[in-house]
Formats: structure tokens, sequence, C-alpha cells
């Protein structure tokens, strides 16, 4: 949350404050005032600073000295705005930092974080250039203050990498990118930490001459308490409240010490005394920060403890309340003031810097660059080779037990058998069923395949003789023992054996003369409106599979830069030095735009041409589809990143993410397989629509002008803007986000606390929703999503009125009503009735047309009374041949003997 208007104070106005016994005006380059601030959520926070107030004049070095974890880097990051105060208010040259126009953060600030905070495969130049490039420096300055700093800083060679450096010469580096823009603030976040001691007075002599020559504020902290003598004026803290604030000398003077070590020890122990004698005997040896019942023993001692500077002059300071009072008056006012501080455009310099920046990382890593390129083909050659293609080779039982008995009347088993392609199903014969059975059960094969004895001779009795006797149906069939425990082989093995059942009875059909068509299923597939006759599942998920790739590789990648930058300090030091998360993230996009458009051109070169994958639309459409699904990715990546401070954290969001997208956005399995709650919730996923668009290009054909198609589009740019502004503001709140919860706490919890101050806080907390609101890019994302999800409702509502209609057919009855549940049940009854009814009556009609056929033929033996048969034919019955016999007879019943296909 910010606590205060940002932007309406007064750049001439003049900041004044007595000092000590001096009671001289000065002008302030620094301000802080009653500042507090909280770590941590609502149940576990702790609060770093305790009512600190700070003055530091223009053109003077102000050492902020203290042990470890007193809060020092914590105050240096909110005069910087890269944190927002829990309580109080800060000012840096009269405006508070980060407000419009104001360039804190920016171009004014020079910061030097304790971590070294540099591209480690960066050359000292590069590094140089990178932040001059960053605050719009030219190249001829950049150059002079390159030369200045390296021997300045006793650096070595400019083109010596980053990473070749010591720890100390890093630090160095480190400092010169601070000191390089000559800014009118600098903060340095302990220099002189691994610098030696001539060096160290080097650094000490050049800030001085700064401080005085061109009139450059200085913050720095340290250790070595004793260096900050050289500071025109210090700040000693101790656990996040300020004990002391003037120049050395004065201190010295007013505790009578000789050292500032020495005033530092002894305003450390009257400092202990009076905790000590504050706190209750319970809590004396507890830890001071662990819990926010303590914050009110600070608050409150917070009141006692030394200040040397006169805080009630300070607190008339700062110019905030006459503001705070207009806006509470007019928060819409305040609304709006605060969304135009959000309106900044990029800065094309910025985004160039931050190109290079990307550039110069991907050229120093070229193998990094090749995998990336290599990735997606791998993914998608393996995808293809593994996923799809039937199954071959399937290892099956054969008992056939009419070959093993030499069943004298024919070999019809065999001609069976040899319609099956062995290159599917590879078949290893047994001469006895129980151990074909156990080899099965030992998971040797994946099922038997067993032949009655007499297979031929049912056979023929079933084809031509029409027996359907159950014994000899029995006979005629082969029987299978599947292991069903695998769907997708044991589906195969039945469509194998199916089709070759099915071409082996039509050539015993044709080989006794007979239509070979009568043992079709009464189905006519006619030539696919889209697809083929024979579809591939590698047709159906290739195209989503390609998305995915895609996508997913795009957020891995992104949440993993964006975090090792945030955790290396790399993230922290560019947006102190001006840039915003709308740069980074431009520049990262249009250096990305490259790679992905190559990655995608490989991925669809690898699928399409050598691995067969059906691309029957526009490939250039597909890889613009696919190019706005990474960017989604990207954009995904990015709000990952906001969120994570770890790359093992990345790894669990990005990981625990892709399965649930993957399998709810029907790219393995089709979305009418899930259960329609499930259905319906895949429509909000990232990739379902974008997958579906793939595929009706891929498959079909489509171009843009389709619904499917374009609102693909829609989707994957809808969802890559809505992650984008969440990460953009979730970049830039998620301080504030935080410190809302922190407030209530300490506000519930603190005694002293008037109802003005929890209304005025209540106002600030409101306010931070109303500039979340009343930011252009929330009030697009929330348009999109209305538009998305009126077109949604639009759709659904056409396809139910189809339903509808369908419905209606046989819900309603004759007048048009509608019918109740049990009306309808009562229907569905009746016309089932009525179907069986007319089933039987159907039965009965083909019964008595049977028995008038039987009439008309002549009967010669039992067997053949039924049909007749060509005199030359042999006779499948007896097996001996008709031919000369005088018998002249066909075996094809004559009355259903067919024209000839095409006569
Ligand atoms: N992001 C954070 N979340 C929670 N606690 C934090 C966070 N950053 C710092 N702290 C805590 O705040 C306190 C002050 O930290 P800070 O880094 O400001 O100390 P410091 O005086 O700069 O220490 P040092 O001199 O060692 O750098 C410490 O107790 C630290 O543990």
């Amino acid at each position: 949350m910010l606590s205060f208007p940002r932007d309406q104070i007064e750049s001439h106005h003049q900041l004044y404050y007595l000092v000590g016994h001096h009671n001289e005006p000065k002008d302030l380059a620094v301000c802080t005032k009653n500042a507090w601030k909280n770590y941590g959520h609502r149940c576990k926070s702790i609060t770093v600073l305790h009512d600190i107030n700070v003055r530091v004049p223009r053109g003077m070095i102000y050492g902020l000295l203290g042990p470890s974890g007193c809060g020092k880097t914590t105050l240096l990051r909110c005069i910087v705005g890269r944190l927002d105060l829990n309580r109080g208010e800060i000012l840096v040259f009269d405006k508070p930092p980060g407000s419009r126009g104001h360039e804190i953060p920016g171009r004014s600030v020079g910061f030097m974080p304790q971590e070294t905070a540099l591209y480690k495969n960066f050359t000292i130049s590069e590094m140089l250039h990178h932040f001059g490039r960053l605050h719009n420096m030219n190249r001829k300055d950049i150059l002079v203050r390159e030369e200045f700093l390296i021997s300045f800083l006793d650096l070595p060679s400019k083109s010596k990498n980053v990473s070749q450096l010591s720890g100390g010469q890093q630090r160095r580096v480190s400092l010169a990118c601070a000191l390089l823009q000559q800014p009118r603030l600098l903060i340095l976040d302990e220099p002189t930490v691994g610098v030696d001691p001539l060096l160290r007075e080097k650094i000490w002599t050049h800030l001085i001459n700064i401080s005085k020559t061109s009139k450059t504020t200085i913050i720095i902290t340290t250790h070595y308490i004793e260096e900050a003598r050289k500071a025109d004026r210090v700040g000693l803290m101790r656990n996040g409240r300020m004990l002391a604030e003037d120049e050395p000398s004065l201190l010295l003077n007013k505790y009578n010490q000789t050292s500032l070590e020495n005033v530092f020890l002894q305003l450390c122990c009257q400092d202990q005394n009076r905790l000590q004698e504050q706190m209750p005997i319970s809590t004396r040896d507890g830890d001071r920060d662990t819990d926010v019942p303590d914050d009110v023993d600070d608050q409150n001692l917070s009141s006692t403890s030394i200040h040397v500077s006169i805080n009630k002059t300070n607190q008339d300071c700062l110019p905030f309340d006459d503001q705070k009072k207009q806006f509470e008056n007019n928060p819409m006012l305040f609304a709006k003031r605060m969304a135009s501080n959000y309106l900044i455009l990029p800065k094309i310099h910025k985004i160039y810097a931050l190109m290079i920046k990307d550039v110069t990382v991907i050229k120093r890593n070229i193998g990094f660059l090749m995998f990336q390129f290599l990735i997606p083909v791998i993914q998608v050659a393996l995808f293809c080779l593994c996923i799809g293609r039937n199954p071959e080779h399937i290892p099956m039982a054969i008992y056939n037990s009419e070959a093993i008995n030499g069943f004298p009347t024919g070999n019809l088993s065999l001609q069976l058998l040899n319609k099956i392609n062995p290159d599917q199903i590879h078949f290893t014969s047994f001469n006895q069923f129980d151990k074909a059975i156990d080899a099965v059960k030992q998971g040797h094969y994946w099922g038997v395949a067993a032949i009655q004895y007499n297979f031929t001779q049912a056979i023929k009795n079933k084809l031509l003789a029409f027996q359907t006797d159950p014994t000899t149906l029995n006979q005629s069939s082969l029987h299978l023992y599947l292991d069903m425990s695998n769907q997708q082989l044991s589906i195969t093995i039945q469509s194998v054996l199916l089709n070759s059942t099915e071409l082996f009875l039509k050539e015993v059909l044709s080989s006794y003369k007979i239509d070979p068509s009568i043992v079709d299923p009464p189905v006519i597939i006619e030539n696919p409106l889209y697809g083929n006759v024979v579809p591939k599942f590698l047709n159906f998920a290739a195209p989503g599979m390609m998305i995915s790739i895609i996508f997913f590789l795009a957020i891995g990648l992104t949440a993993l830069i964006f975090v090792v930058e945030k955790k290396e300090g790399l993230l922290e030091r560019s947006w102190i030095a001006g840039v915003t998360t709308i740069e980074i993230m431009l520049a990262h996009v249009i250096v990305k735009f490259f790679i992905q458009i190559i990655q995608i051109i490989f991925l669809i070169v690898f699928a399409d041409f050598i691995f067969k994958v059906e691309i029957k639309g526009s490939i250039f459409l597909s890889i613009m589809l696919i190019f706005v699904q990474g960017i989604c990715g990207m954009s995904y990546g990015l709000l990952i990143s906001s969120v994570c401070e770890q790359e093992i954290e990345v790894m669990e969001v990005a990981i625990g993410s892709i399965f649930p997208i993957l399998l709810s956005s029907g790219v393995i399995w089709p979305l009418e397989g899930m259960p329609s709650a499930m259905r319906f919730l895949s429509n909000f996923t990232p990739l379902t629509h974008p997958v579906e668009a793939m595929r009706c290009i891929a498959s079909r054909g489509w171009s843009f002008g389709y619904f499917k198609v374009w609102f693909g589009f829609v989707n994957a740019s809808a969802w890559s803007l809505g992650f984008f502004i969440i990460a953009a503001v979730l970049f830039a709140l998620r301080k504030s986000i935080m410190d809302d919860v922190t407030i209530e706490d300490d506000l519930e919890l603190s005694q002293d606390l008037s109802s003005q101050t929890k209304s005025q806080h209540n106002f600030l907390k409101s306010f931070s929703i109303v500039e979340i609101l009343t930011q252009p890019w929330t009030i697009f994302l929330l348009l999109s999503m209305v538009v998305v999800v009126f077109i949604y409702v639009k759709r659904n509502q056409r396809r139910n009125r189809n339903l509808l209609g369908a419905r209606d057919y046989i819900r309603h009855d004759n007048s048009g009503e509608n019918l109740s549940h049990n009306q309808y049940d009562d229907m569905e009854r009746i016309r089932q009735k009525q179907q069986k009814a007319y089933e039987e009556q159907a039965l009965r009609h083909l019964e008595q047309k049977k028995i008038k056929m039987e009439n008309m033929k002549p009967r010669t033996d039992e067997t053949s009374s039924r049909l007749k048969y060509r005199s030359n034919d042999h006779n499948p019955l007896t097996g001996q041949s008709n031919r000369g016999s005088g018998d002249s007879c066909s075996w094809r019943p004559s009355s259903s003997r067919r024209k000839p296909a095409g006569g």
C-alpha cells in the first residue's frame, strides 16, 4: 500500500529542519518521518523499522551505522522506492520516491546493493555500458566514465569477465556501475567490504570530493564504524530504531568518547537497559522481532529512545498532512492522480538497453541457445515416434486344434491365419490349449486365439448352408482369450483380428462365387468431410502437442530467467535504475521473438515434413498461433516469477501447473471424454481453445475466418494479456498487498492509535484497491474477460438452442406444451413399446419372406435343399466337385444372385 500521496509535493518546496543546536535551516535530500516497516504476513510479521526519522542534507555524506540485521538495507530500499512503508513518510529531493516524473528510482540515484548484482558472463565494459544505456548516456560519455572508473577503482582490464574477478573486484565493478551516471543521490550498501585500506581511503576521498564539488548526496552503510567519521552526519541504528543521529564530532563530544564505536557501545548499553526496564519479565529474554506484540512494546519504547535531533520539529517539517486532507475529501481525485502515475509509456532506450543485455546473455551462452532450438525438435520427434503409432509385433499364442488334429475337411483355419498381418500380430503356436493360457497368464503373450477342431466344416455350414445353431456358430468362430490389462493393445488385437476375419470370410465367399459384400456390416462410411478414412491418433494429438511444447518451454525459461535475476538482485537493480516491468517484459518478448520463431519453424518442419503430421491449413497461421501461445507461456512464466523467490519454487509451480493444464485441455484425450463439469472447466485453461484452433487449422484446413480459429487466437492473446497484467501488478504491488495485512495488525494491536489514524489507514487501504482497479491494464483485462465470457455465453446459447430443438421432438407432445419429467418418462416407455412392436413385426415379415424364398428353391438333398450350386463348382459341403455331375445347380441362392459390381 502506498502510505501517502506521492505526486502532489511541489518540486520547489524546500524542506527545513533544525539540526541540534545549530538552529540553521538546511536543504534536505532525504527525509523520513516516523517510518515503520514490517515484513511478513498477518500471522507472522516482524517490525524492522520502528519510527525512524532520518534527515540527510543535500550534498553531504550520511553514514548509516549499525549491526547486522538492524534494518539498514530495509531503510535504503524504502528510500529508493523499492519498498513502501507501513506507516510514516519519505521524501527524496522533495518528492516521494516513485512519484510521476521523479527520477528516483531512475537516473538520479546510483545504487550499489550489498550483493554484487552483476551479470557474471558480462565483461566489465559490457556491464558499465548496460547501465549507461539504461540511463540514456551516449556512447562517448560512457567511454569517458568507463576509463575513469576503471583506473580510479583499480579494476583489471575492461574486457575481463565479471565471473573471473575476485569478490572485492566484483564489488568495485558494482560500485563503478552505481557511480557511472554521476547521480544526484548515491546509495551505497557496504561499498568498502573486501576493499584494501588504501583503496578504501581512495574511495572515501572520491566520495567526499563529489559531495563537495557536484553536490552529490551520499548515503553509505558500513560495518566499519570508525570509517564513518569521514561522513558529515551519521545515524546509529539498533534493532530497527534510530538511537542517535548527528555529526560525528558532535556525537563524540556529547557522549564524551574518543571513538564512534564507543559512542555506539554506550548508546547500545543505554538502549538495552531501557528495553529491559520496559519489557515484561517473562519476555525479557525473548526475541524482539518474532511477533507483533513486541512491536507494541517497541513502539512505546521508541518514544523514549534517544533522539539527538529534535523529534517535535521533525514532525512538523513534512508537508503531507494538508495533501492527505485534500485527497481524503476527494478520493476519486486521489485515485486519478495515482492512476496517472502508472500511465508511463515504455522508454525506447531502456527497452534497447535491456534487449542488448538479453542478446549478450544469449551470446555468452551459445550452447544454451542451441539447446533451446533443439529441445522442441527433440520433443516433437520423440512424440511422433512414440505416441499414436499402431502397435506392432504383438505377441500372441495360437491354439489351432484343426491343424494339430489334421482335420480332413479342409484348411480354412490356416487360410484365416494367413490373413493376419504378422507385422501386427506375431503368433506362437501351442499344441495344448492350457499351456497357451498359462503363457498368457505368465505375461509372455497378450492373448490366445483358439480355433476348434472342425472350424472349416463349421464355416462352410454357416456360410453356405446358413446353419446358425449354437454349435456351428461356436465352432466357426475364432475364440480370443485376451489379456485386457492394456487397453490399446487389446483394442488393436481385436481390430486386427476382426478385419482379418472379415477379409477371410470375403475370400471364402468369393471362392464359392458368393458376393462377399454380404458380410459387410450395414454401415457405409462415405468419404470423410474432414480427415482421412483411417484417422491417426498422431494427427489428433500432434497439433496440441506442438502448441504445448512451445507454451511450456516459454513458461520454464521465462520464469527461471526472471527468478534468477530477482534472486541475484539484478532485477531490483534494474528497477532502481528506473526500468519498469513492462519494459523488461517487452525486451524479453522481442529477443525471444526471434528464438521462438526459429523454434516453431524447426518444430513445424520436423512434424510436418519429416513425421508427416498433417497440416492442411495455412502453415503461416499455424506458426502465428503457436507463437501467440508462446507469448502466453512467457507471460505465465513472468507471473510465476512474480510470486516465486527461488528456482525450486519455480520448478514446483511450473511442473505443478503443467500437468493439470495439459490434461484438462484436451491435448491428449478428447474433451468429449470428460465429465461435463470438467469439460466446462476445461474452457478456462490457457491451452484448450488454442489447441482446438490448431487442430482445426491442421486437420480441417480452416482459415482465420472460422470461429474456432479466431477464438483460439483471441483466447491465447487474452490469457497472455491477463497473465502479463497480473504479473506486472504483482511485481508492482506485492509488497503493498502484504503491507496491507500487517498495517491492519499494527492498527489493531497498537494501543495508542486514534480512530482518526485508523480511518486514515482504511482510506489508504481502499485507495490501494482503487489504484489497482484504475490501472488501464486492469480495465483492459476486465473488458477482455467480459468479451470472452459474452462470446462464450452466446455460443453456448446457440448450441443449446440446437439441442433444444432436438429434445423438443421427444419432450413435447402434439400440443407443443412442455412435459414434466414423469410425463416424459411415460412417453419414453410408450415409445420403446412401439419400437419393440415394430421390431417384432419386421422380424415376422422377414421370417415370412424367408419361408417364401425357400418354397421357391428346388430340393436336392438335406443340406443343399435350400441352395443351388453351379455345376462346375466344388461342393463345399461334400468336398466333391459338382462338375459334370449332371445335376446343374448353383450354390448361390438364385433369388439373391446379384449383379457384379458396376454391371
Ligand atoms: N524480505 C524479508 N522478509 C522478512 N524479513 C526480512 C526480509 N528482509 C530482511 N528481513 C529481516 O529484516 C531485518 C533487517 O534486515 P536488513 O537487511 O535491513 O538488515 P541490515 O541492517 O541491512 O543487515 P546487514 O548489515 O547484515 O545487511 C533482519 O532481521 C532480516 O532478517
